[in-house]
């Protein structure tokens, strides 16, 4: 029934789409409505797709005593019945009547007497798990542990949580738990922090709060937009099919690499230069940087106009730009001010040369304007206040070490050192920060940009006059005749032919560095250094954020150690925090393992507790071979997904005899996460999981980085099944045996 209401509605899509398409007309505004219309279409065909598989998922029976006496189910998107007045037939996940389906628990049923998970392949049913909440026809109250789940829920999650991995995340819509639910639906405004271990579903739980934000503030947030940031590239493509197949596509994904528009910053540096271009002095580093393009030479400034010279001594050119600086514009803003003070004093000099006392006023304003326009005095100017772009004052900062000593004098040559660089090099994340900061002490010179639209409205008025003179020609002769000019001018006609702008705000918010985004979600937001923050904050002048991350894996030395850290600068204490416990991805046999390299990290968290084992015992092998180890490891046949985690000085090594022996694997800078067989250094798998994981000599993992603890924990939580560790030196951790039993299942 369900499958045939979605049908119904893909077929009325697609009749709708074939007629907009057939629709042609010259009016300029007609066709831009139509492609409008028909990208709203075909969105709404794509989710009609995306929620194909496993369109319903849910059942609830309320009680017969509820308020709703009544069954309803759950699934990806609302379905209602067209022919009874509009009767819901499913509810969407995030409709609010739907939340007992995730809440409702034998000890607290909310009405529910039954809750049943549908499992489907295609359209047909594969499974159904009951569990029954009505405590007074089942078990004692006492026995519900009060936790989200019974047994059958159990089923339906374990299921999901066994399932071998594909390289692309997938959605958790049929098995939230209750922690999570609470997260994802909380409210929109303030900031939210969200601290879990590895495994706790945080990734998971910030993309389901955007769908979620997007369906109950939906007018706020497509106008404004949800920007979501991620560590890098291989992650965003890793969760990038999760929001589509939620319904949702107005959500902009970026890397802090991404955020300053115009730029994809992918070049490579060391984490020590990182850490200083994240610290939040790099402000008053480049204000230095830009005071010291505000040149005053030692010498006085000959220029010659018109074959006479004239001569700019430090003092004038210093009172110039004192003037200008007083002005309180920002550098390329105030360059107006230092032109007109350098035309100016120019201007008495010609005219005491000339013999002040025969000019007049328009004599005055006639030098001041040649010599405003003269190429000598404007290339002068151009050298004493060059007006600057973020990009050129950021590579002329790195190429020169004068500039870079003017701009630091308090930092030791060698962190000076770490910033040096070739300007044909390719930018960094870490830059995308500064060049956004630049920008906000620069300004933007917009002057050309803004002639050029004044001249584009110009000529759109003047071809409209011509619109309407035409027009008022045909019917001159007879005077009754009501005229376009008696109802419409050429300014107002213009104004209508303008082309809307029909992007998404996603797409306008990538090419717009002023864009204030209606929420902000980061992932992996320990990560972030303090001058990434300050870029952030300046997006979202609302604060409305949700930060999900975990201070035990930072692994960037500008990251943070405690979240107060981050966030009193900005908001004080006026920030909630949520915590996630519970870790369904690594098995308990693992996360033993992980747990004790947690407790060296000193990170003022609890590990997670690991909702399953997984029956297989993580085992080392000791071998001066590693390369050719792994290499052997990896081409065993095996059913899932195999991630080989190296530190950075053995990735080429070991990359090339993985590569050797698995021909598909993949391997390099930007891997694709499709292969069966990866080789990733920790920072590449962060944020990922795999069936298997085989960690190659953890000993050089933990030296490689002042973080290589928290590295190392990383590395040991990324499997959700196998962990297979080579090593030559002695391991950092104890691989004791198979642990207890620690967790039984019906404490999901
Ligand atoms: N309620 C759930 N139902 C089914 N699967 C879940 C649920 N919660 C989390 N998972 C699964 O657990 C795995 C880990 O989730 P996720 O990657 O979001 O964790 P994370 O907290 O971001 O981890 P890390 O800190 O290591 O990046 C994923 O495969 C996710 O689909």
């Amino acid at each position: 029934m369900l499958y045939a209401h979605l049908d119904q509605l893909r077929a009325d899509a697609d009749e709708r789409l074939a007629r907009t398409l057939r629709e042609v007309s010259s009016l300029p505004q007609a066709m831009s409505l139509r492609d409008a219309t028909v990208a709203e279409l075909s969105a709404q065909r794509a989710q009609y797709d995306a929620v194909e598989n496993g369109l319903c998922f849910g059942r609830l029976d309320f009680s017969r005593d509820a308020a709703a006496d009544t069954t309803i189910y759950i699934g990806r998107m609302g379905l209602f019945d067209r022919d009874n007045d509009y009767e819901p037939l499913q509810l969407d996940w995030r409709a609010p009547a739907a939340r007992p389906f995730y809440l409702a628990t034998a000890a607290s049923p909310q009405g529910v007497r039954r809750r049943r998970h549908i499992r489907t392949s295609m359209r047909k049913v594969t499974s159904i798990d009951d569990e029954n909440l009505d405590i007074s026809t089942t078990r004692d109250a006492a026995t519900d542990d009060g936790l989200a789940l019974g047994a059958a829920g159990e089923t339906a999650l374990l299921a999901a949580l066994n399932a071998t991995r594909q390289g692309v995340m997938r959605d958790i819509v049929e098995t939230i738990q209750a922690e999570q639910d609470e997260v994802i639906r909380s409210a929109l405004t303030g900031v939210l922090v969200v601290q879990g271990g590895p495994g706790t579903g945080k990734t998971a739980v910030a993309l389901h709060r955007a769908a979620f934000l997007l369906y109950t503030h939906r007018e706020l947030l497509a106008r404004r937009g949800v920007l979501i940031v991620g560590p890098n590239a291989t992650f965003l493509k890793y969760i990038g099919q999760v929001l589509p197949s939620l319904g949702e596509t107005g959500v902009l994904l970026q890397t802090v690499g991404d955020l300053f528009p115009g730029v994809t910053a992918t070049g490579l540096e060391s984490q020590e230069a990182a850490e200083v271009k994240g610290r939040v002095e790099m402000v008053e580093v480049l204000r230095r940087a830009v005071g010291d393009r505000q040149v005053v030479p030692e010498e006085p400034l000959v220029i010659e106009v018109e074959r006479v010279e004239m001569t700019l001594t430090p003092a004038e050119i210093a009172a110039a730009g004192d003037r200008a600086r007083r002005s309180g514009r920002l550098h390329n803003h105030a360059r107006e001010v230092f032109e007109r003070e350098i035309v100016e004093t120019l201007t008495r000099q010609e005219a005491q040369r000339l013999g002040a006392e025969f000019l007049d006023a328009c004599d005055l304003a006639d030098i001041r304007r040649e010599l405003a326009a003269d190429d000598e005095v404007r290339a002068a100017v151009a050298e004493l206040w060059p007006t600057l772009t973020p990009q050129r004052l950021l590579t002329d900062l790195y190429a020169d070490d004068d500039r870079l000593a003017a701009a630091m004098p308090e930092h030791p040559q060698a962190e000076r050192a770490l910033l040096r660089r070739a300007p044909e090099q390719p930018w960094t994340p870490a830059d995308a920060p500064l060049l956004d900061e630049a920008a906000e002490l620069l300004g933007v010179d917009d002057r050309a940009e803004r002639a050029r639209a004044a001249q584009r409205q110009r000529d759109a008025e003047n071809y409209a006059q011509g619109v309407l003179d035409i027009l008022q020609l045909e019917d001159e002769a007879d005077p009754d005749i009501l005229l376009a000019h008696d109802l419409i001018d050429a300014g107002r006609l213009a104004e209508r032919q303008e082309d809307t702008d029909h992007r998404t705000a996603a797409e306008r918010a990538a090419a717009d560095r002023d864009w204030t985004f209606g929420h902000v979600i980061v992932d992996e937001a320990q990560e972030l250094s303090a001058m990434a923050w300050r870029v952030l904050m300046r997006r979202c002048p609302a604060r409305s954020m949700t930060l999900v991350g975990d201070v035990a894996q930072t692994g960037a030395l500008a990251g943070a150690d405690a979240w107060a850290d981050v966030l009193t600068p900005y908001v004080a204490d006026r920030w909630r925090r949520a915590e996630l416990t519970v870790n369904y991805r690594t098995p308990a046999e693992i996360m033993a393992v992980a747990t004790e390299v947690l407790t060296r990290v000193g990170a003022p968290v609890e590990p997670p507790t690991s909702v399953r084992e997984s029956g297989h015992v993580p085992w080392s092998r000791r071998t001066t071979e590693l390369a050719a180890a792994a290499a052997g490891e990896a081409a065993r046949d095996r059913e899932g997904t195999l991630a080989v985690l190296v530190p950075q000085r053995l990735a080429d090594d070991v990359g090339a005899a993985v590569l050797g022996a698995v021909p598909d694997a993949a391997v390099g800078e930007r891997p694709d996460l499709e292969s069966r067989v990866a080789v990733l250094t920790v920072r590449q798998a962060k944020g990922l999981e795999f069936d298997e994981v085989l960690l190659v000599e953890p000993a050089a993992v933990v030296a490689e980085s002042a973080r290589g603890l928290n590295d190392l924990y990383v590395a040991l939580t990324r499997a959700t099944q196998r962990l297979g560790v080579l090593h030559t030196e002695d391991l950092p951790f104890e691989l004791g045996p198979s642990p207890q039993r620690t967790v039984q299942s019906t404490q999901v």
